[in-house]
């Protein structure tokens, strides 16, 4: 059966966006391995369904789920690029704040003209158990063994887990290696995004995410929260702060621990298709 799709991105990290407003799709990992596949599918990072809410207070619920067909809690760039669908679908104006619900709650979204959102992504959490990340008790920074060395992260959920390295370098040949393997970490029984963060100011920041299920992306919006809420409670950056990732530029703000953390960027339309494979 044809599938109609809107081939959306939000700062390079792309999407299938699925309308699914009068039920939700009976979708299975294996298929949306195939849509995801960018040689023989559509090609995406990540596939959004939109449906009805669930929770009976939102306007809207979007379901994510990875290229490798695992479902995820949040999506940053995901979420924008369901508020520019939703405005374009003419139920959401600019200017317009709705509450959208995602798997892990709900979330304000604005769009603040044709392809720029803003997003109330809620409050950071670093309880452990919450992220879920095995460590006995809360802290700023853990030291974790991965591929033969000694790391230094901060661990955060922003609806989906989190691991944040400071590094010098975000070229240095062994991110390679250290992404993919901090990603599969025991410790992270639910594995984990890793992201690697070059401090250029307290204002300004460089960031490469490597995320679970669908690798290396060009951008990671809860990635950059992820990145922000991490620093920030540190004391290392301002509460303004600009994310640079290799697919484009996010700007996060946050005033720090227990509040709320908002979250701005592009969302962009590509084309408009039909999947028609099984
Ligand atoms: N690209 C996303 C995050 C997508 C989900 C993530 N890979 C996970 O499994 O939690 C973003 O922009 O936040």
């Amino acid at each position: 059966m044809a599938l109609r799709f809107s081939k959306m991105h939000g700062s390079g990290n792309d999407f299938a966006v699925i309308d699914s407003r009068s039920g939700a799709l009976a979708l299975n990992p294996a298929s949306i391995r195939a849509m995801a596949d960018r040689h023989t599918g559509i090609g995406f990072d990540q596939l959004l369904s939109v449906e009805p809410a669930r929770d009976g207070a939102s306007a809207f619920y979007y379901g994510i789920w990875n290229a490798d067909g695992s479902p995820s809690g949040q999506c940053g760039n995901g979420v924008r690029c369901v508020a520019a669908w939703l405005q374009r679908a003419g139920v959401l104006a600019i200017g317009e704040t709705a509450q959208v619900q995602s798997p892990s709650g709900p979330v304000a979204v604005r769009v603040v003209d044709a392809n720029r959102v803003t997003v109330d992504m809620g409050v950071p959490v670093f309880e452990p158990a919450r992220i879920p990340f095995n460590a006995t008790q809360m802290a700023d920074r853990y030291s974790i063994e991965v591929d033969g060395q000694t790391l230094d992260i901060g661990a955060v959920s922003m609806g989906n887990p989190h691991a944040v390295v400071v590094v010098d370098d975000l070229l240095a040949p062994a991110l390679a290696r250290l992404g993919p393997a901090l990603t599969a970490h025991t410790r992270f029984p639910e594995g984990v995004n890793t992201g690697f963060v070059q401090k250029l100011s307290p204002q300004h920041v460089r960031l490469r995410v490597h995320e679970r299920g669908s690798g290396w992306t060009l951008a990671c919006g809860t990635g950059a929260c992820a990145a922000m809420a991490v620093l920030r409670r540190r004391g290392e950056v301002d509460a303004q702060v600009r994310v640079d990732l290799p697919g484009g530029t996010l700007q996060i703000d946050w005033v720090g621990p227990g509040e709320r953390l908002w979250m701005t960027g592009p969302a962009t339309f590509v084309y408009e298709g039909e999947w028609l494979g099984d």
